[in-house]
């Protein structure tokens, strides 16, 4: 037995698409068989049938109906497959044997087009790795806006360059390397051929897509890897989608050093854009900040945030145009009004480049183009450096929208091949046709008048459907006077219908018209959609400019609301914030219940805050209030403070808490170690950083004994030297004021008040002289029992000589309730297990940290002593 002629074709296709779940279109449908059947019906909850395929055992089959194809699509790429969309290539109706049929497009998590599988204010990007050897080049696209960037990033930084573009998918020329390397697990990553990442091959396609000679004007020629990376990347980009992709125009740097790199885990902790509970927008500065009225800014304050500059210039820059839509009020809001008429034009552009656009679209793109002269005039006297720059890309098109708005009919369909879309009066030939058709009708009733006159016949009825045409109708009443020349067609129960030449002939001159015009109407059509092409370049340059100003307008209206203030971003490295606030705590409290607090901090004498405070004081508030304060200048922002004078941070660390979310199976007290490893191997002496706790997860002599060498390191001008923030319980920790240099004690306040605490919220000078914590454990609303055995507990422990080991035995003391083998092992440390624990800790990062071996040290100190 052989397969059938289909399934081998089949086959063949599937062959070139091993990787890719293949929807082969049959008719109004499209079907997978065999192993993809199976895995489709499983993912999908679709009946698993079989077909016959010339072979004993029938085919597995399932399959989708061609009109609600995407929905499905959707669902397999979130769940990480790749589709490839097979198509018919001919008209089955006039094909000879075989339908011809091939893979028009392959859909990945990185290359989605379709809007409703994409978020509107947030990028989609697919991204290439280039490892060799010790050197590796990246670049990244969102193919849905156009965008295209390349970098060569330190081998060391690779994993945080992953974090900050956060891509949905990744290809590699060696993935199991890329693992290594970061340590972690790569979204959506797979491997592709070699030869795709060859220079000769990569410049090449450079050369091919850009329409160059040499890849001197992409800036590329000395950068090898990058090259290799974006080579590859188009590559498979058109692989994948099979199209020329004109609206990847240009390929921009994404210079090392120009932005912020910051790691996953301050992300997190400061909830730029996720809150810690998952949330999207709720309780996240990205979601306080964005004011925009289009997606494509949203898109772009996203990116600000998630990139903040290190460039005081250009910080500046971005600050003067706030400041400018801030100092006029009236203007900001009127920007805001006028951007909301414009559409997604970067993602418009993706759709011309796929020749996907309909009339809408261009109705659209036509509206939005129509904003622009408005924009403009708003920008006149505009006189910062940005916006004047805005005003001057802000470029209307006239040419374009005078064609659109000619040309498109305002209440055209969104189906292209139906007619309906030209407007009157913008092509002769299509409007004579559109009179044979309007004509047409008035031959009709002539006939029809003249047909009654000739036959008596008083009800005779000329009409019209879509299987027979145009018809004569006579009820059965009037059959006898029916003459011979007319020819009967079809009998109904009351009827019947004819046909005679005159009316053949009268049809076949407005069907004729009909489909003419439809057929013209589609080709002026897409003459208009080549012409929306040729200006990509142009459309997306306004695109660019509109979105910036939008993002400005976004930052200005929240600074106003707010009552922020513009920062003085300082030279000599110091930090001086005057009633600042966290800017989005704030926000879910009444006017004026949140309590501003001060911070200053320098190079030098006030390098270092160790700040202490019970429990719900406002430790982490104030620390991340900072940080955000910080952050948010670098991205142009005002910030929610009477006075700010800041530092560029090259770097903000934070490393908060013992994180519960600790699904990856690794002890807390690992994940905190790594963590604080990363922070001191990379911290510079111009960085921000926050620690909330360190060494919590562990027993007391450990987790002080660490906390203390890692404020030690940090503190050390010669090793770090970096403005930090950190929060801890160790009280000893302050005995560090005095000694260290650059270090000083802070507490947030508060006030015994008979058997409660009042939180005062005010950051003082000093250190806190006890902890409060069981009081806290009451607010919250531990049993009453249990509170006051923990009074008894730390009234016996006040008295315990700590150096001796025999804390628990004196907690225990006579009445104890507690066998001495169930003792929380809290008060004793085994020496073997945490130096095995240390020994493991994130391999490649320990192994330089001399915070460790300090650590040892002390440990041996406090035993001894
Ligand atoms: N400056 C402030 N003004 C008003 N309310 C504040 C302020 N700072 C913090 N709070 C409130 O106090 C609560 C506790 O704050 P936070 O979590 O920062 O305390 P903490 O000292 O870090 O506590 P813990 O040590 O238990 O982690 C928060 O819910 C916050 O709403």
């Amino acid at each position: 037995m052989a397969l059938s002629p289909m399934m081998q074709q089949y086959l063949r296709i599937h062959d070139q698409y091993a990787d890719c779940l293949l929807l082969f279109r049959l008719g109004d449908f499209y079907e997978l068989f065999f192993e993809d059947a199976k895995t489709a019906s499983r993912e999908l909850e679709l009946t698993l049938t079989g077909k016959d395929c010339g072979l004993e055992e029938r085919a597995p089959m399932c399959g989708v109906p061609y009109h609600s194809v995407n929905t499905y699509i959707e669902k397999l790429i979130s769940k990480g497959y790749k589709v490839a969309i097979c198509e018919q290539m001919e008209d089955p109706a006039l094909a000879k044997g075989l339908v011809e049929r091939d893979v028009v497009r392959v859909i990945t998590a990185g290359t989605v087009t379709d809007p409703t599988m994409l978020e509107d204010k947030a990028n989609n990007y697919l991204m290439c790795i280039f490892l060799d050897g010790k050197k590796t080049g990246i670049a990244y696209t969102d193919v849905s806006t156009g965008e295209f960037y390349v970098m060569e990033p330190e081998m060391n930084l690779l994993r945080a360059q992953i974090a900050r573009v956060n891509p949905m998918e990744v290809i590699c020329n060696d993935p199991p390397q890329l693992t290594a390397i970061t340590g972690d697990h790569v979204r959506g990553l797979s491997g592709q051929p070699q030869t795709w990442f060859q220079r000769r091959n990569a410049e090449e396609m450079l050369c091919d897509h850009f329409h160059l000679t040499q890849l001197t004007s992409l800036g590329l020629t000395d950068r090898k890897e990058a090259a290799c990376a974006a080579g590859a990347l188009l590559r498979y980009l058109h692989e994948t989608q099979k199209n020329s992709l004109e609206h990847i125009r240009t390929l921009r740097f994404a210079e090392n050093g120009k932005t912020m790199l910051l790691d996953q885990n301050t992300r997190r902790n400061l909830e730029l854009t996720e809150s810690l509970r998952g949330d999207r927008r709720k309780g996240t500065l990205l979601g306080l900040l964005d004011k925009t009225s289009t997606a494509m800014g949203g898109r772009l304050l996203r990116s600000w945030v998630e990139q903040p500059l290190l460039d005081q210039k250009e910080i500046n820059q971005r600050l003067d145009a706030v400041a400018e839509l801030v100092s006029d009020r009236i203007l900001g809001m009127t920007l805001s009004e006028e951007l909301e008429g414009v559409y997604d034009l970067e993602r418009l552009m993706n759709k011309v480049a796929y020749r996907n656009v309909n009339a809408r679209d261009c109705l659209a793109l036509c509206a939005s183009l129509k904003r622009i002269p408005g924009l403009r005039k708003l920008l006149e006297n505009a006189s910062c450096s940005e916006l004047v720059r805005i005003r001057e890309e802000l470029n209307p098109l006239e040419d374009m929208t005078d064609l659109l708005e000619r040309a498109i009919h305002p209440d055209a369909p969104v189906v292209i091949t139906e007619g309906g879309i030209i407007r009157e009066g913008y092509s002769a030939i299509l409007d004579e046709y559109r009179e044979a058709q309007t004509n047409g009708k008035q031959w009709i009733l002539d006939l029809e008048a003249k047909e009654r006159e000739d036959t008596g016949i008083r009800n005779l009825r000329i009409q019209y459907n879509k299987v027979f045409g145009y018809y004569i109708e006579v009820t059965k009443s009037f059959l006898h006077l029916v003459p011979e020349r007319y020819i009967r067609k079809q009998t109904l129960t009351n009827a019947e219908r004819y046909m005679t030449p005159e009316l053949k002939e009268v049809e076949q001159k407005i069907i004729g018209a009909q489909e003419q015009s439809v057929r013209l109407e589609l080709q002026l059509f897409t003459e208009i959609r080549d012409s929306i092409a040729e200006r990509i370049g142009s459309i997306q340059q306004t695109a660019f400019a509109v979105k910036k100003l939008d993002a400005y307008q976004s930052l200005s209206r929240i600074a106003s609301e707010n009552h922020y203030v513009r920062p003085v971003m300082t030279e000599d490295g110091s930090l001086s914030i005057t009633e600042g606030r966290h800017p989005v705590v704030e926000q879910n409290m009444k006017d004026g219940e949140f309590i501003p607090n001060d911070t200053v901090l320098d190079c030098d004498e006030n390098r270092m805050m160790i700040i202490t405070g019970p429990n719900m004081a406002g430790k982490s508030t104030y620390m991340r209030q900072v940080a955000l304060i910080c952050l948010m200048a670098q991205i142009g922002s005002f910030v929610p403070a009477k006075e700010a004078c800041l530092p560029v941070c090259d770097r903000i660390f934070t490393r908060v808490g013992a994180s519960d979310d600790l699904a990856s199976g690794q002890s807390t007290f690992m994940v905190e170690m790594s963590e604080t490893a990363h922070i001191l191997r990379n911290a510079t002496r111009n960085s921000l950083i926050i620690l909330d706790e360190i060494g919590r997860g562990t027993s007391t002599f450990d987790g002080l004994s660490i906390a203390w060498a890692v404020v030690e390191y940090i503190a050390d001008k010669e090793r770090i030297g970096a403005k930090t923030l950190f929060a801890t319980h160790y009280h000893e920790l302050s005995e560090l004021e005095g000694h260290l240099e650059g270090v000083k004690n802070f507490c947030i306040s508060v006030k015994e008040h008979g058997e409660d605490v009042i939180f005062l919220r005010k950051i003082v000078r000093g250190g806190a002289d006890k902890s409060f914590g069981v009081h806290v454990a009451r607010l919250a609303g531990v049993p009453h029992p249990v509170i006051v055995r923990a009074h008894e507990i730390q009234a016996r422990l006040e008295v315990s000589d700590i150096n001796q080991n025999t804390i628990g035995q004196n907690i225990l003391g006579e009445e104890s309730v507690l066998r001495k083998n169930e003792q929380m092992d809290l008060f004793e440390y085994k020496k073997d297990e945490i130096i095995q624990e240390l020994q493991q800790i994130d391999v490649m990062a320990i192994t330089p940290m001399d915070a460790m071996n300090t650590l040892f040290l002390l440990r041996e100190k406090a035993r001894k002593l």
